[in-house]
């Protein structure tokens, strides 16, 4: 059995009189695709918030590769291989796709504008970047304005951002959110890529469940901020745990809205 990449232990966060995050005991094997479900308020993005550094929690431990990380800054996260997509869409408008992508390369390669001299080395970062983009079936539209592109390609953009940080733990938050229904299964099927490479360990939060079912080597599911239960999608299916409290009257919710 593979040591976990990512774990929490009693990670608790509280607002005023509200527990956001109550005792959350979770797991997370190295290469394996998790989503967290949950419906609206059940603490998804607070959890992630948590475990990316965004927010310190009350009580409890966050570990990465059996290291605590718990008192990191964002930044310092970042570095060890935890990328983080936000449910709002964060890219340069006035740059092309490809610039978008090519100015991640070289931050994270370390160089500057001024220093950004060398042909040789920027013909470099941009190959790196059509790569990205090519993973995100994106290369296409490589020289459109970012401000041009549709919602889910606005999405996938800043998933190549992502990945030029070489995210070693991917958490997307929502990447279907605010997206047309005819928009959706194109970028699921970038995660889909994504997963197939074998390149990262991704979790997702999304709170429609039939979204995630075909994706996810397990489901974890939160609900009032509490994990309910943490299985394969079969198991979640049949767990009158979730069955009872979640799936009972707010299932619809969840897959309606
Ligand atoms: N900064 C904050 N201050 C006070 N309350 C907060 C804060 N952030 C989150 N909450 C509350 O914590 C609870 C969990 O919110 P959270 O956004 O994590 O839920 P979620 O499962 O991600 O929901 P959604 O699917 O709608 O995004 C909600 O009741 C929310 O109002």
């Amino acid at each position: 059995m593979s040591n976990p990449l990512l774990e929490t232990r009693g990670l608790t966060i509280q607002f005023g009189g509200h527990v956001a995050v109550n005792e959350v005991n979770f797991q997370l094997k190295p290469h394996t695709f998790k989503s967290i479900i949950g419906p609206n308020g059940a603490g998804k993005t607070t959890f992630f918030n948590l475990l990316s550094g965004q927010l310190k929690p009350t009580a409890g431990s966050v570990f990465f590769k059996g290291k605590d990380i718990t008192k990191l800054a964002v930044y310092e996260r970042t570095r060890l291989g935890i990328g983080r997509s936000f449910q709002i869409t964060n890219v340069f408008p006035n740059l092309t796709v490809l610039e978008n992508v090519r100015i991640a390369v070289q931050a994270k390669g370390g160089v500057s504008f001024r220093l950004f001299s060398h042909y040789r080395k920027f013909h470099q970062f941009e190959e790196t970047a059509v790569r990205l983009l090519e993973k995100v079936h994106l290369a296409a539209k490589a020289t459109q304005l970012a401000k041009n592109l549709s919602h889910g390609d606005k999405r996938k953009l800043e998933i190549a951002i992502l990945l030029a940080l070489e995210p070693e733990l991917l958490l997307l938050d929502e990447p279907t959110a605010g997206m047309s229904l005819e928009e959706v299964p194109s970028i699921i099927e970038v995660i889909r890529t994504l997963k197939d490479s074998g390149d990262h360990t991704i979790l997702l939060i999304e709170h429609k469940i039939d979204m995630v079912l075909g994706l996810s080597d397990s489901l974890a599911v939160l609900f009032n901020g509490r994990l309910l239960a943490d299985g394969t999608p079969q198991e979640i299916m049949n767990n009158e745990l979730v069955q009872s409290a979640y799936l009972g009257g707010l299932y619809e919710d969840a897959v309606k809205s």
